[in-house]
């Protein structure tokens, strides 16, 4: 990638907002701090987020929603109102004090991003910082409060007809899929662990969406001790089928890196390599496309994680070698960049996921079908 045309949205001020969310304690520092320690940011356009206006947050949540939000935030954790538990607020999503304020400083970075895409200003745009995709138009969820990556998503239709988003985070992808599943102008497309028990226990195989939007969700549910090569198969497979029919004109793609060996969510067992390889497939389409991050609890691993990633946008090589800078002790004890794969067992079975891809193909053949008919009457 041509490295001016490659956006990094950060400010000093965002990633001491992003640091304070203790759920991820300094996890938005780490992961900037080894960018630049590798040398990556003169090879990008750094560009300071603003903070996201109360319009621009409406523009996908509720007015009930945003007040509540924004007076349980000023009140801080003594703001135990009867109705947080219907704003989801509370539990999995606590509110700590200027926490609305930390959600519009995300919100605000993730929609810098989308407009340097629509303004055709760069060709790729980053906020590591952004990826917040369970928030639900009324509704805080999975610790997300305001779900950026919608937000996202709309700015770039503002200029592009026709949006891929890709969700690569252990978790399903409901938050968009929710917000898209009724148009065809937004496929969903979210691979993620699927079984009995784990959150948010939506993104079964057969969700296909709703209305016009039927056919333009599309799930791809897996099961634990995944590891690279199968999941790059998968990937690989269903990303072409997509890209083919939908001809989307933009992508959104979300990196959470809790799907890494490592993570204490215990579950993949994929390494950055992996994620890499699937990235290099968007990438070659090259279309306008923005990266975001989200889950991702082994903080030293998704820092290596999506400084790789950077680097794979940028066209530039890492020593394996963790370079010195504030937090080289948190990479201990082999200080490299590269994520060992665990020797957990893969329980995807061969037969279970080429039914997963035969079901997936058919529906990606029915959108096709579906996109002919809606081309064939917008014809008339
Ligand atoms: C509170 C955190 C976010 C952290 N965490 C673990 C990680 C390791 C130690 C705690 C969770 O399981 N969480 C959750 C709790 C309730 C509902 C959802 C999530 C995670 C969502 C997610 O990652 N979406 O992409
Ligand atoms: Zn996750």
């Amino acid at each position: 990638m041509a490295s001016s045309r490659v956006l990094y949205v950060h400010s000093d001020d965002y990633v001491r907002t992003c640091d304070s969310m203790a759920r991820l304690p300094h996890r938005a520092s780490m992961v900037h701090l080894l960018i630049k320690a590798y040398g990556l940011l003169k090879f990008m356009r750094v560009i300071a987020p603003r903070m996201a206006s109360h319009d621009d947050l409406a523009a996908f949540h509720s007015d009930a929603y945003l007040s509540h939000f924004e007076l349980v935030s000023r009140e801080g954790e003594d703001a135990d109102l009867p109705e947080s538990q219907q704003y989801g607020l509370g539990y999995d999503c606590p509110v700590m004090e200027g926490v609305f304020e930390y959600a519009a400083a995300v919100a605000g970075a993730t929609l810098t991003a989308a407009e340097g895409l629509r303004n055709g200003v760069c060709d790729v745009a980053l906020n590591w910082a952004g990826g917040w995709h369970h928030a639900k138009k009324d509704e805080a969820s999975g610790f997300c409060y305001v779900n950026d990556v919608v937000l996202g998503i709309l700015k770039l239709r503002e200029q592009f007809q026709r949006v891929l988003y890709i969700d690569f985070d252990l978790h399903h992808g409901d938050g968009v899929e929710d917000a898209f599943s009724f148009t065809p102008k937004v496929v969903t497309l979210s691979f993620h662990k699927f079984s009995p028990g784990f959150f948010p226990g939506t993104g079964d195989i057969a969700e296909v969406g709703l209305g016009r939007g039927r056919f333009y969700s599309i799930n791809v549910p897996l099961s634990d001790g995944i590891a690279d090569e199968k999941y790059v198969d998968i990937c690989h497979s269903v990303l072409q089928a997509v890209n083919t029919t939908f001809l989307p004109e933009a992508v959104v793609c979300q990196f959470g890196a809790d799907t890494l060996a490592g993570d204490p969510m215990c579950s993949f067992n994929l390494t950055p390599k992996g994620l890499g390889q699937c990235l290099q497939i968007v990438l070659g389409w090259q279309k306008p496309t923005l990266l975001l991050g989200g889950g991702g609890y082994h903080l030293a691993n998704t820092a290596r994680c999506w400084t790789y990633l950077t680097a794979l946008v940028l066209d530039q090589v890492l020593a394996s070698e963790i370079p010195e800078h504030q937090f080289f002790p948190e990479y201990g004890p082999d200080y490299v960049l590269e994520v060992t794969p665990g020797c957990r067992s893969d329980t995807n079975n061969p037969a279970h996921l080429d039914q997963v891809l035969a079901e997936i193909r058919a529906v990606v053949r029915a959108e096709i079908w579906n996109l002919a008919m809606v081309r064939a009457i917008a014809r008339h």
